[in-house]
């Protein structure tokens, strides 16, 4: 069954379709607009594609003609290269020609003119050899004539140089003469100087035997004196009868007595005259002596011994003779030099220590006076120098023993004396201290200072032994030992490395006379002198061998210095002289030991060493003076 819709719902569905078709109808009005505008353009673009064609056409033809005159053009330059290339070998083919017939003329005018040519020259050069043959004769003329005139001239020459010569000889023969005059005269002071000296000695002798009569006398009148004292109490204790007899004897014992002080007066000035004989003696010999010690060959060296002689070893013992290394000559003959030096003194590898310490115990007497002496000993590693200083039976021992024995026979001469010993080492500038605690090596700083006044030196914080007996020598070397052994083990091989001092300051004071005295005995052991160059050190070594090179040549410097008199003396410039400074020079003695290795091996340090000794030996050194607080 068919349901009718509402009839308002209809008519709006009716309304809205007419709407809609309006919509339609107002839209396909504005397409057929479009429609016909479009139709209008594409029948302009039509025509447009028509007159585009017509044109097409016209430039196809214009191209095909331009190409017909193209080809053209190509066939004429064809014709014209062709035309140009025929010209061209024709050219050629002329110059070839040409070229060929100007070759033919060359030659033809060549041949005709080299033999006139020829003959010329032959002309010229017979012209020019009669020329230069009459130079020629002219020149040998000439030359003959100069040599005459020359060898006549040296002939002239040659006989007055002979003259001459003649006349230098003669000079040189009186020279001769006069210098052995002067000669014979030194030799003669010489004697004298040697009987001066024997005469002192045996004035001293005399003096020393009237010393030793005096104080025999001094106790005999002591026992005497004694006796009357016991006697007089005797006296005393008896009755008046006696008063006599004690008037007697008081009156003899106060003689006695005045004999007494006047032994004692004569006692005094006879030790006083020994001092002064002693120390003129020790001028006689010089202030500053050098003596050379050659070490024996160690049964553990196996290396060649050097040619080490002593020519005068039987009378005086001075001289050394060392032979130099072999050098070849222009003709390759190998000869070497010898290198003789002398001293004040020579010892073989024969000497021991006790038989050097007979020649320095003067010294060390000198140091008990009042003077201040300086031992040094000098040479490179291991040629001996700790052995003669500081063995047993060293040097450093037998000063101690020896000043200690004779200021034991001084005592009964109203002397006691008081010893201090101080032992430093010298390493890379800095001072260590030998006797103090092991601890404090290389970290306990020590600094040198200089009494101007009284010319005396001290370092700070070092230990001082008292050496009241010899046996505290002995102790005193075990410890430095120990402590430079410390130091060793902080750097290799330190021992020949530095430079060891040992300090012996003498205070002495006379209980009779008042009088005071204070020397001091320098012992010292010096660095290894090796050369810088031979000692190929490197680092920290090269730091040390530098260090003690300066201070060796410093030495040198000051010795030098002091042999000019007035000059400056540049002891600051090492540690080492500047803490000497007091012990050399002017008012000191030194001795200087030159230690020698008897190996060929050390030859070049060998003659090194003696060359400086040598300088040394040649410098006079002024007059010592005492350091005495009482003037006589
Ligand atoms: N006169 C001598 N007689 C016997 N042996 C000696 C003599 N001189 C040195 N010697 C020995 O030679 C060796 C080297 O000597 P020493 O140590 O004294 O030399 P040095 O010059 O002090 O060396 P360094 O510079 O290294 O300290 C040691 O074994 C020592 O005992």
């Amino acid at each position: 069954m068919i349901a009718w819709e509402d009839p308002s719902a209809v008519h709006k569905r009716l309304e809205s379709m007419e709407e809609l078709m309006k919509n339609f109808h107002s839209q396909m009005e504005g397409t057929t607009f479009e429609k016909k505008g479009m139709s209008e353009v594409l029948e302009l673009y039509k025509t447009k594609v028509v007159e585009l064609d017509a044109e097409r056409h016209k430039l196809n033809r214009t191209i095909d003609s331009l190409q017909q005159d193209l080809e053209k053009a190509g066939d004429q330059t064809i014709a014209v290269q062709m035309v140009a290339d025929k010209a061209r070998r024709d050219h050629e083919i002329d110059m070839d020609d040409a070229e060929r017939s100007h070759r033919h003329n060359l030659e033809d005018i060549r041949m005709s003119n080299e033999e006139s040519l020829r003959s010329e020259a032959r002309e010229k050069i017979d012209t020019l050899i009669r020329e230069y043959k009459i130079k020629i004769d002219d020149l040998e003329r000439e030359l003959r004539r100069e040599l005459d005139e020359e060898r006549s001239r040296r002939l002239h020459e040659v006989a007055d140089l002979t003259a001459q010569r003649d006349a230098q000889l003669q000079n040189v023969a009186a020279d001769i003469g006069k210098k052995e005059r002067e000669a014979s005269t030194v030799r003669d002071e010489l004697r004298q100087v040697e009987a001066n000296l024997e005469r002192e000695k045996s004035f001293r002798a005399s003096v020393e035997s009237k010393l030793s009569e005096a104080s025999a006398n001094t106790l005999e009148l002591e026992a005497a004196n004694r006796a009357l004292q016991a006697r007089i109490t005797y006296l005393e204790s008896s009755d008046q009868e006696r008063s006599q007899a004690f008037a007697d004897l008081h009156r003899r014992t106060q003689e006695a007595i005045d004999k007494a002080t006047a032994a004692n007066d004569k006692l005094r000035i006879e030790e006083t005259l020994r001092r002064k004989l002693h120390n003129q003696v020790q001028e006689l010999k010089g202030n500053i002596r050098v003596f050379a010690r050659v070490r024996p060959a160690l049964g553990s060296e196996e290396d060649e011994a050097a040619t080490i002689t002593f020519p005068d070893e039987a009378e005086e013992s001075k001289e050394i003779v060392v032979k130099g290394p072999e050098v070849k000559n222009a003709l390759g003959v190998s000869k070497s030099q010898p290198h003789p030096y002398s001293f004040d003194r020579v010892f073989g590898p024969a000497s021991d220590n006790s038989e050097i310490f007979e020649e320095i115990s003067q010294l060390v007497q000198s140091a008990l006076d009042g003077y201040n002496v300086c031992i040094f000993c000098y040479g490179q590693t291991g040629s001996g120098k700790t052995f003669t200083m500081s063995a047993p039976d060293g040097m450093i021992p037998l000063a101690v023993r020896q000043i200690y024995e004779t200021a034991k026979g001084l005592e009964e001469k109203g002397w006691t004396y008081r010893m201090e010993g101080t032992f430093v080492e010298i390493y890379n500038e800095e001072l260590m201290d030998l006797l103090g605690k092991s601890e404090d090596i290389g970290k306990k700083k020590h600094e040198i200072r200089h009494d101007t006044e009284n010319k005396k030196i001290s370092i700070t914080g070092v230990q001082k032994v008292e050496l009241d007996s010899p046996d505290r020598v002995q102790d005193m070397l075990k410890k430095a030992a120990k402590n430079r052994t410390v130091a060793q083990t902080a750097a290799n091989e330190r021992s020949s490395r530095s430079h060891s001092v040992f300090i012996l300051t003498l205070i002495g004071e006379n209980s009779i006379t008042g009088d005071k005295s204070e020397g001091t005995l320098n012992l010292v052991d010096l660095a290894g002198s090796e050369r810088l160059a031979h000692s190929q050190a490197e680092g920290q070594r090269l730091l040390e061998t530098k260090a003690i090179n300066k201070s060796l040549a410093c030495l040198g410097d000051v010795i030098a210095s002091l042999g000019k008199e007035g000059g400056h003396v540049p002891y600051r410039n090492s540690k080492l002289t500047h803490l000497l400074q007091y012990s050399l020079g002017g008012n000191s003695k030194t001795l200087m030991f030159v230690m020698i290795s008897p190996l060929q091996a050390h030859l070049a340090e060998t003659i090194t060493s003696l060359k400086f000794a040598h300088k040394v030996h040649n410098t006079h050194i002024g007059t010592a003076k005492r350091h005495n607080k009482v003037a006589h």
